[in-house]
Formats: structure tokens, C-alpha cells, sequence
């Protein structure tokens, strides 16, 4: 007898025999749903459009008004863009895949927390993209077939920001609209304090160091950057960025100054977070500053944003400047400390239903 079966049958006791033309009842089980930004299905033009359109549209990422921005967008944007991004998608390619590596390290997430979690039977782990493919819908929906009554959201953004951490759980909870049974539903917050976290971090970039043949001068902790707009209207992104870098400062020990916090990733003409991270990378170079690491604490797994614009070109600009040795600290993507984090935050708020 299969584990499903059992559970079946223990759901069957409870409710007593069902009537014939009852309709049938499922198995209550919990899901776990790891929800990382998104990415395109493929690097062509049609499919590069097709992401950044859902992407562009979303009133949580551009807030500007609409008569603004669809021009802007329709005429300009998904015109130019989707060939210029699909380029620099070919450079970082999983080619063994055929995919992103963003959905290479969600998948495997979800199929390392599958097996962490494997002595609870009731729980079924699955993971989507806010944006593209597998689509959070789709996902949702796959976890209420399969009997979830209870289900756990997990944005997978350490700090939170309403273009990130908002959006995925508006499109969690829009998914549900239309439902009967609609399942209970929690949603993973902002883990940027946490210390499993902050140790995860410390512990990656100093086993990083050790494989190195120099000592980086200084390190840049590089976050996404959102419009400054956004931070004066009250998101709390900045806050949690600073106190990342500010609790792994303390943690590492290191002397002030050494560590660097940062802002990549500018789109459109607004002025973002500063400092930004391809002005400090030129600033250090010819500053005389000759070896320098940085690491991305903001993104969970490693993605265009981290391969192609920081161990890319940042890489290139620290070189073109006068840097010698510049290294990438890779995300935690799937790796121990990594998913220790991720497992740690979903037993914490699976508490009472587990
Ligand atoms: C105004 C636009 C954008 C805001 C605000 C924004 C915030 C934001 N983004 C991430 C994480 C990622 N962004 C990624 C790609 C990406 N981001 C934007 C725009 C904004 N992001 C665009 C247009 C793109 C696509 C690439 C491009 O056209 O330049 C990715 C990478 C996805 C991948 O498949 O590799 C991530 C991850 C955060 C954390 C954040 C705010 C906190
Ligand atoms: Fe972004
Ligand atoms: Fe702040």
C-alpha cells in the first residue's frame, strides 16, 4: 500500500462512508510552493518579448501610469529589447538543460527540500516563475488537485520589496479567485536578518576565499537596485539591504570599509538606489584598487543579472580600468548552506500545521 493510498483511506475513516453521488474528497495534504522572478523559455526574440512583456506590464515593477509608460513600452522597449537581452541570455545558457540556470537551481531546490522534508508524506514541494514558466497559476492550481488544503508560499527574495515579494503574492492569492475550496494560505516574509541566513553567506564567501590565490582588497555586495521613487514611497527594500550587508559585516569581522554595499541592474531614465555597482567597480580600478570580489546577497540563485552582469561585464570593467583580479562569489543556488536557509524558513512558518 502506497503512502497516498493510506492517507486516502485515514481521510475516508474520518469523514465516515461517503454516499454514492457524493463528490469525491481528497487526501488534506500541505504544499510547499518556491517562487523565484521568472525567465524566458527560450533565447529567441519571440520568447525573449513574450517574458518581458509580462514582466514590463506588471504595475508592481514600472508604477508608471499606464498612458506613460505602454507607449514607451509598445513603441520602444519590446521593440529593441528582446534581441539585445536574448544575446546576453545565449552568454549564461544552461546548454545541458536547455533552460536558464534560475530554473535549473529553483527546480533543484524544490527537489532537495522534496527530499528534506521526505518524512512528512503530506507535504508536496513544487516550485514556478512570477513570470513565464511554470506559471504560478499552474502551479497553484497542480497543488490544490493533489488535495493541499493548506499551502505555503515562498518568494524566494531574502529582502523584500513590492517589485519582488508583493507581486508574487498578489498572483498567489489572484490564482485563488475563482476557487471554492479556497486552501489556507502562508506566505514565506523576508528573511534579510535571519542568522541562518547571514551565516550562509559569510560561509560561502569565505570558503570562496580559501580557493582563491589572492585576497580580495575589498568586496561589493551587490543588490538588484529599484527606482529611488520607490524607496521614498516607503519601500522597505533599502533598509533590509543595509542590514544584510551590515549584520555579514559583523559576522566576517572584517575591518570598515572593506565590505561594500551596492545597487546593479538600472532600467529607464529614474535615478535608482546608489551607490550603483558598475560606478563603484570603475571608481575602485582607478582608484588603484587591484583585486576585488563581489557576491549578489539579494538573489537567491545565480541568473543573468549575476553571470552576465557582474561576473561578465563588471568583470570587464574592472579589468578595462586598470583591476587585475576581480571574482564572482556565486549565489547559494542548491548548495548545503544554501538550501539550509530555504529549509529552515519553511519549517518555521509550516509550525502548527506540521
Ligand atoms: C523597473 C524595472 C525593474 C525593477 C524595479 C526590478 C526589480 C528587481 N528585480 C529583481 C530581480 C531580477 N531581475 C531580473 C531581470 C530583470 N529586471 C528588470 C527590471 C526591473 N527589476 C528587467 C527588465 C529584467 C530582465 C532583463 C533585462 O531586460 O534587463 C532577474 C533575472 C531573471 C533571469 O532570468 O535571469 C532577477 C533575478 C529584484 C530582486 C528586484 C528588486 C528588488
Ligand atoms: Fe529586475
Ligand atoms: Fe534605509
Amino acid at each position: 500500500m502506497n503512502i497516498t493510498t493510506k492517507i486516502d483511506r485515514a481521510e475516508a475513516r474520518a469523514t465516515g462512508p461517503l454516499p454514492p453521488d457524493h463528490p469525491p474528497v481528497k487526501a488534506r495534504k500541505i504544499g510547499v510552493l518556491l517562487i523565484n522572478l521568472g525567465t524566458p523559455d527560450a533565447t529567441d526574440v519571440k520568447s525573449m518579448r513574450r517574458y518581458l512583456k509580462e514582466f514590463l506590464t506588471d504595475r508592481r515593477v514600472i508604477e508608471w501610469p499606464r498612458y506613460v509608460w505602454y507607449p514607451i513600452l509598445f513603441g520602444i522597449v519590446l521593440r529593441t529589447r528582446p534581441a539585445k537581452v536574448g544575446k546576453a541570455y545565449k552568454t549564461i545558457w544552461n546548454e545541458d538543460r536547455d533552460e536558464s540556470y534560475l530554473r535549473t537551481y529553483t527546480r533543484s531546490q524544490a527537489e532537495k527540500l522534496g527530499a528534506a522534508l521526505e518524512n512528512h508524506p503530506d507535504i508536496v514541494v513544487d516550485w514556478a516563475m512570477r513570470y513565464g514558466n511554470p506559471s504560478i497559476d499552474s502551479r497553484m492550481t497542480a497543488l490544490r488537485e493533489q488535495g493541499c488544503d493548506r499551502i505555503l508560499a515562498f518568494p524566494l527574495y531574502p529582502q523584500y520589496s513590492a517589485a519582488t515579494t508583493a507581486t508574487v503574492n498578489d498572483k498567489v492569492f489572484q490564482s485563488l479567485m475563482a476557487t471554492r475550496f479556497m486552501p489556507a494560505v502562508r506566505t514565506v516574509p523576508s528573511y534579510h536578518d535571519e542568522p541562518i541566513y547571514i551565516e550562509a553567506l559569510a560561509r560561502s564567501i569565505e570558503a570562496h576565499f580559501e580557493k582563491l590565490d589572492f585576497e580580495p582588497e575589498k568586496v561589493i555586495a551587490s543588490y538588484h537596485g529599484i527606482p529611488q521613487s520607490y524607496f521614498k514611497r516607503g519601500d522597505p527594500y533599502h533598509c533590509q539591504c543595509q542590514k544584510t550587508s551590515r549584520l555579514l559585516e559583523q559576522r566576517l569581522g572584517w575591518e570598515e570599509g572593506r565590505l561594500l554595499t551596492c545597487f546593479q541592474s538600472r532600467f529607464g531614465p529614474e535615478e535608482w538606489l546608489q551607490p550603483y555597482t558598475d560606478k563603484t567597480i570603475e571608481q575602485l580600478a582607478r582608484d588603484g584598487v587591484k583585486t576585488i570580489a563581489v557576491f549578489n546577497p539579494g538573489f537567491v540563485s545565480d541568473c543573468l543579472e549575476t553571470l552576465e552582469e557582474i561576473a561578465g561585464e563588471g568583470a570587464d570593467i574592472f579589468r578595462e580600468n586598470g583591476g587585475e583580479k576581480f571574482t564572482h562569489i556565486p549565489c547559494l543556488n542548491d548548495s548545503e548552506e544554501g538550501m539550509a536557509v530555504i529549509e529552515a524558513m519553511v519549517r518555521r512558518e509550516l509550525q502548527g500545521w506540521i
